[in-house]
């Protein structure tokens, strides 16, 4: 662990996870440390800009010696000698620039290589947790500052930090050679200045509405059959336009002001070489200084200034690298889900759910509000109330999505929102109320997108009772499933989602609706899986509206505005819900 931190441009292979990767490093540290590597990066670029800079002093005062010195004496000698040196400065410039480049390179990778796995728990986390969409932006976020860490635009800044080396050199030449330098850098300093003051708001303006504009769309793009179907799609267009619309603008409007700025500052260092290789001339004739000293001026004005010229041009990309960083250190530093990182061993006792309260974020009025009750292995227990009663939140709250307000929720006596996920993962299925399947195929599913074993597919698939329904599609268990495939009805993948949840015999089972998209068939194969599991001994808890189904539960719980209302054995809570209901199903048994 402490070798990644030393060196994090060392890379340790592909397909190794770093400390920071495997999570044994919190977020927030990782982003002080990141912040540390791009410090200790800079200032070794900056060891190099320095090294670079003085060598670029090459060209001029090659010039400068070949002009005033060979052409004078006409010496053979001293032009080899002269080129030879100059030769070699410049090939050990090329090398510098090139570890100068490649030590960035290697910090973006590194960046990306540290915080990609950590950005993408939390765009996870944040979106189970909050439904954010924006945690995603962060990781688009960390692929943009690595382009911006390849680029030329990162070292500008670096070589105009070394101009006082050309402004000496030129107060060397002559003084007023020195002065001109001194008030251009001034001069373009301000320009700087002014394109950062009329620029930079816009450009963070225009780039957060073009984020929005593409996220909302990424969005609205998931329900298109709906968009289809009540031909939805001009409104929404409509409604996208106006926001692409209102990005372009300010985009337009910083592009303006950047790009006159830009004019104004090249035209500016023009100018000044203009002004500099007069001065030289006037300076010449009046012989206070030699034509190569002249020419070389001309040089050294030009370097002096390139770099500010470059700066000024580039801009943009320090501001949207900037931002970048800001939302993946915002992303990082979200106060997520904060788990333990020692995996739990298989649990085999009771589930309690003790005193448990849940508000969401920034809302007072609890949606859970003081829940009580517990189970032991092999039962099963069907909740059922209105609609927007709790009851999802709670089936959230039971695999740990979700951070208790109070009390919490045990499973042999350990948090389960604190589980470690991998291993929480191992002992529990849950169903969500509206089923996905991710993007892979059926197999990769069923086994949780893990390496998976053939025999633990094949019993979950067999649990689940779609071993048969798989066997029949063109491509059995590799066929392809998630957003992009139409390949599966709506109750295949329901089963299929079910025999994900039975992967692996979890030993807590929560489903939520999972009869929804069933037909009769299905909701009896369903039946038997949670039979199945009970008598496995798992503890099964089970969301429905339908109520065939729970008749496979041996006990009731109602839950009413965030409340338990009632709660025991099925045929207690049923008697007390609907008398004539137990007799029926009295006589029925
Ligand atoms: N993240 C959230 N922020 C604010 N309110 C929320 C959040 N999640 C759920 N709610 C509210 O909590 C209430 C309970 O929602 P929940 O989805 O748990 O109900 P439910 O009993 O499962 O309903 P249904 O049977 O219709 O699925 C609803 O009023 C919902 O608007």
């Amino acid at each position: 662990m402490r070798d990644t931190v030393r060196n994090p441009l060392i890379s340790k292979g592909p397909n190794r996870a770093t400390p920071a990767q495997n999570g044994t490093i919190a977020p927030k540290l990782l982003v002080l440390r990141a912040r540390r590597v791009f410090v200790v990066t800079l200032l070794y670029a900056a060891l190099l800009s320095a090294c670079i800079n003085l060598l670029q002093l090459t060209m001029p005062l090659y010039m400068m010696q070949v002009h005033d010195r060979v052409l004078n004496s006409q010496s053979m000698d001293t032009l080899v000698m002269l080129t030879i040196l100059a030769l070699g400065a410049l090939i050990v410039l090329g090398v510098l620039d090139y570890i100068r480049a490649l030590t960035f390179q290697a910090m973006g990778s590194a960046v990306v290589r540290w915080l990609n796995l950590p950005v993408l728990t939390a765009a996870v986390q944040a979106s189970a947790d909050q439904g954010l969409a924006r945690a995603t932006q962060a990781l688009r976020d960390l692929t943009e500052l690595r382009g911006f860490l390849t680029s030329s635009a990162v070292s500008a800044p670096l070589d105009a930090a070394w101009s006082p080396i050309f402004l000496g050199v030129l107060f060397l030449l002559h003084p007023l050679f020195g002065l001109i330098g001194a008030i251009s850098v001034v001069v373009l300093v301000c320009c700087g200045l002014l394109n950062d003051l009329l620029t930079r708001q816009l450009m963070k303006e225009a780039s957060q509405a073009n984020i929005e504009a593409v996220s909302k769309i990424g969005a609205t793009l998931r329900h298109a059959e709906a968009i289809e179907a009540m031909g939805m799609l001009p409104a929404l267009a409509q409604k996208w336009r106006a926001a692409q619309l209102h990005a372009l603008s300010v985009l337009e409007a910083s592009g303006i002001r950047s790009r006159a700025m830009a004019s104004i500052t090249r035209s500016l260092r023009f100018a000044i070489q203009v002004v500099s290789l007069g001065t030289g001339a006037l300076l010449v004739m009046r012989q206070e200084i030699s034509p190569g000293a002249m020419m070389a001026t001309t040089i050294l004005v030009g370097r002096l200034l390139l770099p500010f010229d470059s700066v000024i041009e580039n801009w943009r990309q320090w501001v949207l690298a900037i931002a970048s960083w800001r939302r993946v250190e915002t992303a990082l530093k979200e106060d997520l889900a904060v788990r333990q990182t020692m995996p739990t061993p298989r649990s085999e006792g009771d589930l309690v759910v003790d005193k448990l309260v849940y508000a969401a974020p920034g809302i007072d009025v609890p949606i859970i509000k003081g829940i009580n009750f517990s189970l032991s292995p092999g039962e099963v227990l069907g909740i059922v109330g209105p609609s927007a009663a709790g009851k999802s939140t709670l089936a959230r709250l039971l695999v740990g999505i979700l951070k208790p307000t109070a009390g919490g929720v045990f499973l042999d006596g350990n948090n389960v929102y604190l589980w470690e996920r991998s291993s929480f993962g191992q002992i529990a299925g849950y169903l969500p109320q509206s089923v996905s399947l991710l993007e892979g195929t059926i197999r990769e599913n069923i086994a949780r997108m893990a390496e998976s074993d053939p025999y633990k597919v094949l019993e979950a698939a067999r649990l689940a009772d779609v071993h048969d329904m798989i066997g029949r599609l063109p491509l059995g268990y590799d066929t392809p499933v998630g957003d992009g495939h139409l390949t599966l009805s709506g109750g295949q993948r329901q089963r299929i989602a079910v025999a994900r949840c039975l992967y692996g015999r979890p030993r807590l089972l929560v489903l939520d609706e999972p009869n929804a998209n069933l037909d009769a068939l299905g909701e009896r194969a369903l039946i038997r899986a949670i039979d199945e599991a009970r008598s496995d001994g798992a503890i099964v808890i089970l969301i429905a509206h339908r109520p065939a189904i729970m008749q496979v539960a041996d006990k009731l719980l109602v839950l009413e505005g965030g409340r338990i209302s009632q709660f025991g054995p099925r045929t207690d809570v049923v008697a007390t819900m609907m008398p004539g209901e137990t007799r029926r199903e009295g006589t029925a048994s």
